[in-house]
Formats: C-alpha cells, sequence, structure tokens
C-alpha cells in the first residue's frame, strides 16, 4: 500500500488536478493521498496559502477583507468549474472563511485556521472530483484521520500516540482517501499548521501510521538535484540518498522535500519516491535508509540557505568560565530565539540564528546589550547577512582532502569562510559566508565535485 502527496505545484489547477486523477486511477497501490493547497500557475502567480496569509493581514490591520476573500473564492471557483464539480462547495468554503473571520479573535489562532483552509477546501473538491470520476473516493478530516498536534501555531509538533488513530485508515472501505495536508487538531480543538511546506510531513505522518511499503512524493521535477537547479543549469541528478544526507540538505534549502517530513519515515524505514507529475512514468529520487557508495561521487549535493545573524564574542579565558554558554544560551531563551550553530574557540564563540526571529522587534539589540552586561565580554560583533553553505555525502567520511577541495574552490571564486563545522560522523560540513556569495560558491563547488 502506497501514500501519495500532491503539491502546491501538481494542484494549481484544473489541468494538474485532471493529471492527479488518472496517476490514482492508473495505480491501485495508492489507497491514500495527501493534497496541498494550490500552488502556482505560473512564476508570477500567489500560493493560495500566500493568499490566505494576506487575508489574515487585511483583517488584523482592519482593512477591508472583501477583495482579498473574494480572490481566493475565485481560485477555487475556476477549479469547480472547470472539473464540473458541485457548485455549492464555493458556498461552503465562503461560509466557512466568513465564520473564521468573524469568530477567532486570537490572531495567531485565526492565522493557522485559515492558512489550513488551503488544502482542506482542495482536499474536498478533489474527493468530489474523483468521485463525479466513478472513483470511491472519500475526503478525510485531519481531525477524523486522528493527527493529533501540540498547541504552537504554525509549528505543530505531533503528539506520538496519534499513529495509533492513523493506522484505523487501513479498514476504509473507500477505494481512495483524500486527506488535507498541512495541519493537525490540538488538544482544545484548535486548528495548527505544521511548518510552511507542511503537506510533505501530514504525508510522511500518515506513511507511517499505516505503515506504507511507499511514500509517493509528486511534485514539479522527478528528482532531487545535487545542486539548486535555480543556480545550476542541468545539475546532477541523484537516484538514491540516505535520510541522513536528505536531513542535511533539505534544512539548508533543498525546497524539495521538507527536513521534518523524514523523522517519522526514518524510523519505520519507509522509502520515499520523488516523481513528477507532469511524468508520472519516471521512477525519481529514492530516499532511502541505506546507499551503495560510489568512491567516484564522494560528495551528493551543495545547499545554502539565506537569512542567518551571528553573534560574535570574545573573552580571554572564556574556556575557564564556568556556566558562561549556559548563560548566553539563558539570554536567548528569555526572549524566545532559538539558535541553529554554535562555532567556538578558545577565547570565542559564535551563535548562529536564523534573522526572521528578529523582524518587527527590537529583541537582537537587547539581547546584545544584555549579553554585554551579564558575561563582559572583551568585543561583541553582529553580521546579519550569513548564509549557511552545506556540503553533503556519506562518501565524504574518511576521504582525505575533501576539505581542501572545498575551500580551494570557494577561495578561486574569492568566497571568504567565516566559520565552518564539521560534525564527527564527517558526511556533512558547513561553512557561514556572506549571502552575496551565496551563488558562486555553489558554482564553484559544483564544478569541482561534478
Ligand atoms: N536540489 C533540488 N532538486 C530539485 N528541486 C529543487 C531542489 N532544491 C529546490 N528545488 C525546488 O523545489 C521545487 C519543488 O518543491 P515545491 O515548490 O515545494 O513543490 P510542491 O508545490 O509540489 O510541493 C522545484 O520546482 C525546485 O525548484
Ligand atoms: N500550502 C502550504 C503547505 C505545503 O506543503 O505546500 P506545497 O506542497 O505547495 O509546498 C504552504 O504553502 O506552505
Amino acid at each position: 500500500m502506497k501514500v501519495a502527496k500532491f503539491g502546491g505545484s501538481s494542484l494549481s489547477n484544473a489541468t494538474q488536478i485532471k493529471k492527479v486523477a488518472s496517476i490514482v486511477q492508473n495505480d491501485k497501490n495508492i489507497k491514500t493521498i495527501v493534497v496541498s493547497a494550490p500552488g502556482k500557475r505560473h512564476d508570477d502567480d500567489v500560493k493560495v496559502t500566500d493568499m490566505l496569509i494576506a487575508l489574515h493581514a487585511s483583517k488584523i490591520s482592519g482593512l477591508d477583507t472583501e477583495d482579498a476573500l473574494s480572490e481566493i473564492l475565485k481560485r477555487y471557483e475556476s477549479i469547480i468549474d472547470e472539473l464540473a464539480v458541485d457548485r455549492s462547495l464555493l458556498d461552503d468554503f465562503e461560509n466557512i472563511l466568513r465564520s473564521y473571520l468573524t469568530t477567532i479573535e486570537d490572531d495567531e489562532e485565526l492565522l493557522d485556521a485559515l492558512k489550513s483552509r488551503g488544502e482542506d477546501f482542495n482536499a474536498r473538491l478533489i474527493s468530489s472530483y474523483f468521485n463525479s470520476l466513478g472513483v470511491n473516493a472519500k475526503y478525510v478530516s485531519p481531525e477524523e484521520a486522528g493527527i493529533k498536534v501540540t498547541n504552537t501555531p504554525a509549528n505543530a509538533r505531533l503528539i506520538p500516540g496519534s499513529y495509533e488513530n492513523i493506522s484505523k485508515l487501513k479498514d476504509y472501505p473507500e477505494d481512495v482517501l483524500v486527506i488535507p495536508g498541512f495541519y493537525g487538531i490540538a488538544d482544545n480543538g484548535n486548528i495548527v499548521t505544521f511548518a510552511r511546506g507542511g503537506s510533505d510531513i501530514t504525508g510522511a505522518i500518515i506513511a507511517r501510521g499505516i505503515r506504507a511499503e511507499l511514500y509517493e512524493n509528486y511534485t514539479d521535477e522527478s528528482h532531487i538535484y545535487a545542486a539548486h537547479p535555480g543556480i545550476i543549469d542541468n545539475p546532477y541528478k541523484i537516484e538514491e540518498i540516505t535520510y541522513r544526507e536528505m536531513r542535511e540538505l533539505a534544512y539548508a534549502g533543498f525546497g524539495i522535500f521538507h527536513d521534518e517530513a523524514l523523522e517519522p519515515l526514518y524510523q519505520e524505514k519507509i522509502p520515499v519516491m520523488i516523481r513528477d507529475t507532469n511524468a508520472p512514468h519516471i521512477e525519481g529520487t529514492k530516499i532511502v535508509p541505506e546507499r551503495d557508495l560510489d568512491p567516484d561521487i564522494p560528495v551528493i549535493g551543495f545547499s545554502c540557505d539565506e537569512g542567518f545573524t551571528s553573534i560574535s564574542l570574545h573573552k580571554y579565558l572564556l574556556n575557564k568560565e564556568v556556566g558562561f554558554t549556559r548563560r548566553i544560551l539563558q539570554i536567548l531563551e528569555d526572549y524566545q530565539i532559538s539558535y541553529e550553530h554554535m562555532p567556538s574557540g578558545i577565547d570565542d564563540i559564535s551563535i548562529i540564528m536564523r534573522s526572521n526571529q528578529f523582524d518587527n522587534n527590537d529583541s537582537l539589540e537587547k539581547i546584545i546589550d544584555e549579553i554585554d552586561i551579564q558575561l563582559e565580554p572583551e568585543w561583541i560583533e553582529v553580521e546579519e547577512d550569513l548564509s549557511m553553505l552545506f556540503i553533503v555525502g556519506l562518501g565524504m567520511a574518511r576521504q582525505v582532502g575533501i576539505v581542501s577541495r572545498v575551500t580551494a574552490a570557494l577561495a578561486k571564486e574569492q568566497v571568504n569562510i567565516r566559520m565552518m563545522n564539521q560534525g564527527s560522523t564527517e558526511y556533512s560540513m558547513m561553512f557561514a559566508i556572506k549571502t552575496k556569495d551565496h551563488e558562486p560558491a555553489i558554482k564553484a563547488l559544483f564544478k569541482e565535485f561534478f
């Protein structure tokens, strides 16, 4: 039994949804599908999730919400009409959005409830379309499926007991279950979404819950490439990649598969296959627990994520000061800031954080002041335009000379390495570089290794 997740690019309009129907009709092994909200139809288009976020923004700024509401309904109307699905769905969608806007008072709660409707409406209409084609399909809400999550808006975590409920989906008599991705239900009944791109997470949770033999992730590429296809033309196609390697690359910008979706699959060793909805006959990249290593290809991929800030401090004999790091982390915790990396030397330490945590407030300045007062460093420096470059490959472990190849390739392009980190497992290296060097760095490394 397989679980198939269809991303926003696979469901952006009626034509794409017809392709999805044909994939499901031609593969009797696909018993459960997880769907995203309609994505972009072309480069300048707006994803329905972003339209719902804009609707929320209008509401909380006290602006008129009618235009934003009608734009969203128009997206669904065009799909409903072209698929000849019952138009009464549209009235339901409008009523649901209006009732959320008038009854949910808490801003964060409202945002998650609105965002979740992108996938929820799509699941309802796709299930209805499948039935019109003679496929015995059923819309199953995350509530009915038993996806219970923490009440942490925009960052839901699955409550592990959920798997027992989800396993019951196997007993449904219908041929295909259609489940909206991207959200779950908290104990108090609130709708809580996963991080952006989180329909992949729902797909993984369902695949684990029903112990699927394969999780197919349908998108607009059949393969995961060794580098972002927006930077490298025709990059190397990865045939097989392990969960561990994918986790590192997805963390730092391989947006094709969500890094948080790997954990549920890893536990049960459920393989993932990336597939292209526009070319479903191609067997794409497989994400697997283990793979054979090719000694000629030590590196499997490079990714680079922008939007990091570092705070670096220097203090003589820092290494002898008991509790120094703990006190820095306490200050961050007081301001609800999480950190990503912490490279250190004998007398200095850097803390690297996602910059978006400092948006719309002055917490960065306050943290610096607090560190200055409490820890009395000799100097403290903030850098706000950093990117994290990851070089990943199980084949790098125990191979002499990889770092020198990386640094030589970066040096040739005048890319300055601000910090570096390599774990003891040796299959991933991280370099902090200036954001302006992102593209030259990826191009230089691709040329060196492929
Ligand atoms: N290394 C990579 N290999 C392939 N695609 C990648 C990679 N890194 C980023 N992408 C991008 O991921 C996109 C697919 O992810 P996404 O837009 O989330 O799809 P969906 O809407 O189907 O969920 C591709 O169009 C591609 O531009
Ligand atoms: N629609 C949500 C969740 C998601 O996974 O979407 P997509 O499959 O288009 O990446 C988002 O945009 O974040």
